[in-house]
């Protein structure tokens, strides 16, 4: 059984600050990695994986620092998001060659018990550049279980995929975990993390901006009280319709526009533009006030990538 720590990691690249702090453990089972595109997940993958190095703080696998120890790839499997370069290689000749790259004392029974594992035997001996998307992405997790590692990192699997290639991935992964290892998948969409995951950790912007499991993330997205900036063609006759309503906790008037803090997040965006109709004033703009959180939930909300 093991287990990822990262300590206050972050990663800049020039002037972008791509992870920001983030502080989480990973353990057995199957943790999603939810978060918007451009958040950071590849880039926590990518080092999580040891294949870059955070710009300061520390992940250690089983209590070992991951970057610059090799003996890290004999226990975690990375699955890149990119599709592979080798449509020339069949599927076998390139998990054989990741299998030789590790140095396995025999790569050709390695390379046949991994194919075996992702239900790859049939298509072993074809090119990959011929295989469904679903195929590929087998394939690459074949070449990643290779050397049986404990830790499995999955980078976006599910994305290009039709409903049947998701189902059969999503079943794998389960597999995986059950195994006893841990896997980590990085999606955008919350649906996907909800059905598989076990544990879920959001990140927006660089940051970590939730963990638990999917009730805890439901629960954290319906029960606060969000705060949004509303501009209409008429603040002053929207704040007395809305606070006549009773749909918001408090109305403030600012010279932005209205500050309105809601306690039923779905309920105040689903009855604001009905409000707004009936007195027949014009909404310009409804956005959170709060960036960094408020844009968690409504981008998890929204289901927006
Ligand atoms: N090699 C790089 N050089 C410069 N900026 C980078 C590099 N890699 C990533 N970034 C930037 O860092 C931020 C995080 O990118 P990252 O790819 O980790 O996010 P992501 O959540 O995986 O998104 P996506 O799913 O779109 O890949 C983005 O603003 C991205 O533009």
């Amino acid at each position: 059984m093991s287990e990822l720590r990262l300590d206050q990691v972050s990663r800049w690249y020039g002037n972008v600050v791509a992870v920001n702090g983030i502080s989480m453990t990973i353990g057995p089972g199957v943790t999603g990695l939810l978060g918007p595109n451009g958040a950071g997940k590849s880039t926590l993958i990518h080092m999580m994986g040891g294949f870059l190095p955070p710009s300061t703080g520390t992940i250690e696998l089983d209590g070992a620092t991951i970057w610059k120890n090799p003996q890290i790839y004999r226990h975690v499997g990375l699955v890149p998001e990119r599709e592979s370069a080798y449509d020339f290689l069949t599927g076998r000749q390139f998990v054989l060659a990741m299998a030789k790259l590790h140095k396995l004392p025999d790569p050709g029974a390695a390379a046949q018990r991994a194919l075996a594992m992702v239900e790859m035997e049939p298509a072993q001996d074809r090119e990959i550049g011929k295989y469904s998307k679903g195929m590929k992405q087998r394939v690459k997790m074949a070449s990643a279980l290779v050397h049986d590692p404990p830790v499995l990192l999955l980078d976006e699997p599910f994305n290009g995929m039709d409903p049947r290639q998701r189902l059969q991935l999503m079943d794998l992964i389960r597999r995986m975990a059950a195994e006893g290892r841990t896997v980590l998948f990085s999606s955008h969409i919350l649906e996907e993390v909800e059905r598989l995951a076990t544990h879920i950790e959001v990140i927006v912007a660089g940051r970590h901006a939730a963990s638990g499991d999917f009730r805890a993330i439901r629960r954290l997205m319906t029960d606060r009280p969000h705060v949004f900036l509303v501009r209409s063609a008429d603040d002053r006759r929207l704040a007395a319709a809305i606070i006549a309503d009773g749909s918001a906790r408090s109305v403030e008037l600012s010279g932005q526009g209205l500050r309105v803090e809601a306690t039923d997040f779905r309920r105040f965006t689903w009855l604001l533009p009905q409000v707004a109709r009936k007195e027949g004033v014009r909404l310009l703009e409804v956005s959170p006030a709060d960036e960094s959180l408020e844009s968690v939930f409504s981008y998890l909300v929204g289901g927006a990538g």
